[in-house]
């Protein structure tokens, strides 16, 4: 997995959905903490997987970073593109006020340093108690760091910040031009692949093609010119950028330079996009929804409906023949027969209907791909169909996809790697075959060991949790598992625990998860002495 490509990087999730106040005596507004601190890197190419029990925030993960809904903080970095190709405004923002960034960051790392020092003289008792408190100082004094040197790297030690801002905000002013120059030419192409197709049509029936000959002309002259322009602007943006490299060498050697440039990363922040720049990013991230009865348009043919999404991002022209052409290759692709073009979705059968949804997000050409429960209102031998359908286009497509269920069976058979969320937290994250054969989180194993088995020689214990599942609107401090867990001591009361690794690719969140003795010792303890059972032998 090290070779690999990340093509997202989320730190530090949240999403919290504000609650109604119900009086006016309410001071507060409480929230829901669907997500609440997740972080995670997803590989290009990969099948992630996302387990937990229903409520615990997998649909609200897979929604937030397709940014439809504005998270509430942390960091969703996206790879697929370069910052240059989109040009954020966002990276303006940071650029052009760099002195004043830097003086913000420096107090921001001041009130950490201030209160970690605090922190060390703490009892260990006083620590838990602080812990929290001393873990968001640090994360703010990190973000506010990472959202200069991400963009500058090293050259955050330069004594002329405005300097550096200048020269980086002409070269952003030049990308930005780069990408819309790219965006008129490829309006061009649009308008030049009808008329093409016209010429095509009228010589082929003998008929008069002169003035649709002469627009093309004009259209391809024009098209030239505009790939010209982008060319010159290249050259100059080549040229800022060798201005930044000739800066850059002036400090190669010092080490905190070094240390700094660590952290230069092309990503693009995805939270910090506005409306239009992610829209350009849409097509790239898609959702494939879970109920193929109510994500369709009654109203819309199966060529209407994949169709739709080709118009809005531009790939075709409405009034171009050849979008149908398309739309019918990429339903064959789908395994829908392209007679059914002008059907409508009341006409298709559950199993037909997911397809459609599959074909109008794959349509696009993606990178990305959410499948949110995407078989689980199908039947059975429908859903391995369609599990393949999704892996066969995976593989011709180059697609990587966050596979949310809460079949765990399901997940094992797609998924490279599993994450297992509980209460808007990961709590275990390892590749797909360890984690079965070794879970390290209580939760994740009561989990394996609910799921059903047809194997009559394997012995296996259900781990009834016991207690519902804590609001998320009040999660229990520390560790959120530790309301319902059977190995939980104070340290689990009081500190969050971090995702840890234990061992190579296998992340855990657990005070105790490194030593397994203890956990089997308490669990013996737990399950003798405990007036009521946890756990019970499966019939
Ligand atoms: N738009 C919203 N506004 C307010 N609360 C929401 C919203 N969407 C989700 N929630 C709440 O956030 C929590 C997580 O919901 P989410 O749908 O992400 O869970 P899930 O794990 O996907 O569940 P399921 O498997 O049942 O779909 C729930 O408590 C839910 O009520």
């Amino acid at each position: 997995m090290e070779q690999k490509k990340v093509l997202l990087r989320i730190s530090n999730l949240k999403q919290y959905f504000p609650l109604k106040k119900t009086s006016f005596k309410d001071k507060e507004t409480l929230y829901v903490k669907a997500n609440d601190g997740i972080s995670l890197e997803i590989y290009e190419g990969e099948t992630f997987g996302l387990v937990g029990e229903s409520g615990c925030g997998k649909s609200t993960f897979g929604r937030t970073l397709l940014q439809l809904y504005h998270q509430t903080d942390g960091k969703t970095m996206y790879y697929g593109r370069s910052l240059d190709d989109l040009a954020p405004r966002y990276v303006q923002d940071i650029l052009k006020n760099l002195p004043q960034r830097k003086t913000e960051m420096e107090k921001l790392r001041e009130k950490y340093a201030k209160l970690d020092a605090e922190y060390q003289t703490l009892s260990e008792e006083e620590k838990i108690h602080r812990h929290d408190e001393r873990e968001l100082a640090k994360k703010e004094a990190d973000d506010a760091f990472l959202d200069i040197v991400q963009l500058i790297g090293g050259l955050l030690i330069s004594d002329d910040l405005e300097a550096v801002s200048a020269l980086f905000m002409e070269g952003y002013r030049i990308a930005a031009e780069i990408r819309d120059k790219r965006g008129e030419l490829s309006e061009l192409q649009l308008d030049a692949d009808v008329f093409a197709d016209a010429v095509k049509q009228r010589d082929k029936s003998g008929k008069d093609a002169s003035s649709q000959k002469r627009r093309l002309r004009e259209l391809q002259a024009r098209m030239e010119g505009k790939k010209a322009e982008i060319r010159e602007r290249e050259k100059a943006l080549g040229e800022k950028k060798f201005a930044i490299e000739a800066l850059r060498e002036q400090y190669r050697e010092d080490p905190q330079y070094k240390e700094y440039d660590h952290y230069r990363d092309d990503g693009i922040d995805l939270a910090k996009l506005n409306y239009r720049e992610m829209r350009m990013l849409r097509k790239d991230l898609q959702l494939i929804f879970q109920d193929p009865y109510s994500s369709l348009n009654p109203r819309m043919t199966v060529g209407q409906i994949i169709g739709e999404g080709l118009l809005a991002h531009r790939f075709y022209k409405k009034d171009d023949d050849r979008m149908q052409n398309y739309v019918m290759k990429v339903m064959e692709e789908c395994g829908l027969a392209p007679y059914m073009l002008h059907r409508y979705p009341h006409q298709f059968s559950g199993g037909q209907r997911q397809r459609i949804g599959i074909a109008r997000s794959l349509a696009l050409n993606p990178k990305f791909v959410v499948c949110d429960e995407a078989v689980s209102a199908l039947d059975v031998s429908i859903q391995s169909q369609v599990i393949n359908l999704l892996l066969d286009l995976k593989e011709k497509e180059h697609l990587t996809y966050l596979f949310i269920s809460h079949d765990l069976s399901v997940v094992k058979y797609i998924s490279d790697r599993i994450g297992v969320m509980y209460l808007g937290v990961i709590v275990e994250l390892a590749p797909a075959a360890d984690i079965f054969a070794h879970p390290r989180h209580p939760y994740t194993e009561a989990l394996l060991s609910a799921i059903p088995t047809t194997d009559q020689g394997e012995k296996k214990e259900t781990i009834l949790l016991t207690g519902d599942i804590p609001s998320p609107v009040k999660p229990p401090k520390g560790c959120k598992f530790h309301t319902r867990c059977p190995y939980a001591t104070q340290i689990c009361k009081e500190a969050t625990p971090s995702l840890l690794e234990v061992s190579p690719g296998h992340f855990v969140a657990c005070h105790h998860r490194s030593d397994t003795d203890v956990l089997a010792m308490s669990r013996k303890v737990s399950v003798q002495n405990q007036g009521k059972s946890r756990r019970k032998e499966e019939e």
